[in-house]
């Protein structure tokens, strides 16, 4: 595809707009991160196991270490009758070696004591006060956890593009990793525009705003920072301003609104005042056929800007879509985004000129097959089947499909 591709004029096709992504977003630069606080971002370089996991030889089980030399004999014909030699809880060392012929009382991730090889867990022990009684004997490592069983230090644990969310931080902590490379996490900022959009009760030709929520809910729920949303009136002076100072102090600007063609649609002739680059205006999609893309070269962290249009269900659309393919390429992320799924339709879908994103719902039958089927009030200025919801299906231009046709969705929360 050619630079040309990304222009504007007629409507770019989605692939393409995605396409523009890949070859205009940079990645962000590297920073390190305490393990813990870094949700959400993506490794700049590949992680490997700090320690020996586990760290030491230890316990599975509650029960009672032992020497598996000193059993040979249990339960032959009489049980084994093993005095104790102590305690070792988790987290307490212990401090004396298992003598041979004893017992030493052990709980689940304690240490074993030098000597000892295999444990026996509490089930198949009887106590006679201060006495241990085996009736069978037992192997060497039998419900014991190894040093190094599972990782060595050093061996790797996670790869460089790969994304932070709570298992794998888990996965890090546990081996010993303090810190990890990870991509700055983009700073996202959001202006929503509209004269008619109010914060409390709107007037009489007002409307709720959904926009904001939707928005910072969106990057809530994904484990991103609330971005910092402002909302501007459609005044050109205002609106310059606003997208002036966002710009200035992020990676990436999201505009709600505005972006059509009407005469107070200023989002774009803003933009050019400014400076920012047109990439493309107008996808072949539905919704959301007005969205922009620019880049403003000429700041140093060469801010990124989206215009999403004011209809709640294109800003949807725009966010599953367009803004997590954006955030996948700030953050060099090796994932795909958006991560495509296949499923079958469950009934005919009619043609549009536009590729349609339609709302279905989901469901998984007996042989584990996925059925998508489309959902009513579906204008772009309606949300309120999202309750219905599970997944935004992908409707190729002018394609009618029918039932059973092989098609590709995306899950919604
Ligand atoms: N003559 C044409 N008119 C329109 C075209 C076109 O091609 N020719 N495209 C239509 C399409 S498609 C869309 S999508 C909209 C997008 O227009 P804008 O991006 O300029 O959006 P607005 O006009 O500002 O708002 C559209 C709609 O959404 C409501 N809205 C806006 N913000 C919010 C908010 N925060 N919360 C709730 N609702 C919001 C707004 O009241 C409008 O009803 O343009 C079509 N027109
Ligand atoms: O592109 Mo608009 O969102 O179809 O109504």
């Amino acid at each position: 595809m050619s630079a040309h591709d990304c222009a504007h004029g007629v409507l770019l096709p989605l692939d393409a707009a995605l396409a523009c992504y890949a070859r205009e977003v940079r990645s962000l630069p590297a920073q390190r991160l305490p393990v813990a606080d870094a949700l959400q971002h993506v490794l700049a370089a590949p992680v490997s196991a700090a320690v020996d996991l586990p760290m030491f030889t230890q316990s599975a089980v509650d029960g009672y270490a032992l020497r598996s030399a000193d059993l040979a004999t249990a339960g032959k014909p009489a049980p084994l009758r093993l005095p104790l030699a102590g305690e070792v809880r988790a987290g307490v060392a212990p401090d004396a070696p298992l003598p041979a012929g004893h017992a030493m009382r052990i709980f689940t991730g304690g240490r074993l004591p030098a000597g000892a090889d295999t444990v026996a867990r509490q089930e198949i022990v009887e106590r006679d006060g201060e006495y241990a009684l085996l009736r069978h004997a037992l192997a060497a490592g039998v419900d014991v956890r190894m040093r190094g069983e599972e990782l060595r230090a050093g061996s790797p644990l996670a790869q460089a593009g790969q994304r932070l969310h709570a298992g794998l931080i888990a996965a890090l902590a546990m081996a010993g990793v303090a810190e990890v490379e990870v991509a700055r996490m983009p700073r996202v900022r959001v202006l929503v525009t509209g004269d008619e959009v109010t914060q409390g009760t709107p007037g009489e030709a007002g409307v709720f705003d959904a926009n904001g929520p939707l928005l910072r809910s969106w990057f809530l729920e994904r484990g991103y920072p609330a971005p910092q949303i402002d909302y501007v009136i459609d005044d050109r002076a205002r609106l310059r301003d606003a997208v002036d100072d966002a710009l200035r102090n992020c990676d990436l600007l999201l505009t709600t609104g505005g972006v059509s063609v009407g005469d107070h649609d200023l989002v774009r002739p803003v933009a050019a005042e400014l400076g920012v680059r047109e990439v493309f205006w107008q996808v072949a999609q539905k919704p959301g056929k007005p969205l922009y893309f620019g880049v403003r070269d000429h700041d140093e962290a060469r801010p990124l800007m989206l215009g999403l249009p004011g209809n709640p269900g294109a800003v949807l659309i725009g966010l599953h879509v367009h803004v997590a393919a954006v955030l996948a390429h700030l953050q060099n992320a090796a994932e795909a985004a958006p991560a495509w799924r296949t499923g079958r339709l469950a009934a005919a879908v009619r043609a549009d000129a536009r590729e349609q994103l339609l709302r279905m719902s989901v469901r998984i039958d007996g042989d584990g097959r996925i059925w998508l089927e489309r959902l009513d009030r579906q204008d772009s200025h309606m949300l309120s089947n999202l309750a219905s919801a599970g997944a935004l299906v992908r409707i190729p231009a002018a394609a009618a499909l029918d039932a059973h046709a092989v098609v590709q969705w995306l899950a919604l929360p």
